[in-house]
């Protein structure tokens, strides 16, 4: 499916009379090994949707991403793509189902130029990913002018533009973005926040943890607050903005 026909389809599912959520963590309970980290987690979003988690170190975000990906064992609960159960389902097949995931650190390969990493994210694909490369470059046309140079030579904030163009070379409905902003400078802050409403806008739902909480919040039309493995709060992104509360304990005063 072409970027615009995924666009046409996810406006028109979430915008019908019983929109099917595209995600929906329906209390969660799990972790690694024996022990849970996430208890009673619940989420729900859209594909025209920004969702965004936030929470103090340890409180399970990434965990939960990882739990949409098949990479942590869910004791309890369910977690379905469009309805369609994907609970514990192995991160290759969720892959094919329609989902990429950028983890937070190694995520490209460092020894592969920038147009190899983007084949390798095109690996699961039978047709002609050319066309995909072409409005990847588009769409971050830093990445086209350095599409011969290794990835390991990029600076932090070109390897995460890299990482989700290779996440999207798959044309995926759902993108897991874990910490898309992380030690990037403010310049590169905001471009990439940019650039994850604009794809959001091609009408892949975005899910993402993200520590710079304020300006994610403020691009959210959902925001999720963690903490200790449980849902605390849950609101509209400005909402959660507003909520003086979640200002202290959250947001830094
Ligand atoms: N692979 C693992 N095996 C065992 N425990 C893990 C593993 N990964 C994370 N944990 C533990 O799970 C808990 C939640 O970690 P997680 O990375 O999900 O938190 P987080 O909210 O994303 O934190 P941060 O903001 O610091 O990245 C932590 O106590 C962590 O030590």
């Amino acid at each position: 499916m072409s970027i615009a026909s995924a666009a046409s389809s996810a406006t028109s599912s979430a915008t019908g009379p019983a929109a099917t959520p595209l995600v929906e963590i329906d209390k969660v309970t799990g972790g690694y090994g024996g022990s849970d980290i996430l208890s009673d987690v619940e989420l729900s979003m859209t594909a025209d949707q920004i969702v965004v988690i936030i929470g103090p170190n340890g409180a399970g975000k990434s965990t939960l991403m990882k739990s949409v990906f098949g990479l942590v064992r869910i004791r309890q609960g369910h977690i379905r793509l469009d309805g369609e159960e994907i609970t514990n389902l192995r991160p290759d097949l969720v892959v094919q189902k329609g989902v990429g995931y950028v983890p937070q650190e190694r995520n490209v390969f460092p020894s592969m130029t920038v147009a190899e990493n983007l084949e390798m994210g095109a690996f699961l694909r039978r047709d002609d990913f050319r066309p995909q490369m072409r409005r990847m470059y588009d769409l971050f046309p830093r990445l086209a002018e350095r599409r011969d140079q290794l990835a390991g030579s990029m600076s932090g904030g070109e390897r995460q533009m890299l990482a989700m163009a290779r996440a999207l070379m798959l044309e995926p409905r759902l993108l897991l973005l874990d910490e898309p902003t992380a030690g990037l400078s403010p310049l590169f802050i905001d471009q990439t926040f940019e650039r994850i409403k604009e794809i959001n806008s091609l009408g892949i739902g975005i899910l993402m943890v993200e520590q710079n909480a304020r300006q994610a919040l403020a691009i959210a039309d959902m925001g999720y607050v963690l903490a200790t493995g449980r849902n605390r709060y849950t609101d509209t992104g400005a909402n959660l903005l507003d909520n003086p509360e979640v200002a202290e304990m959250f947001l830094g005063g």
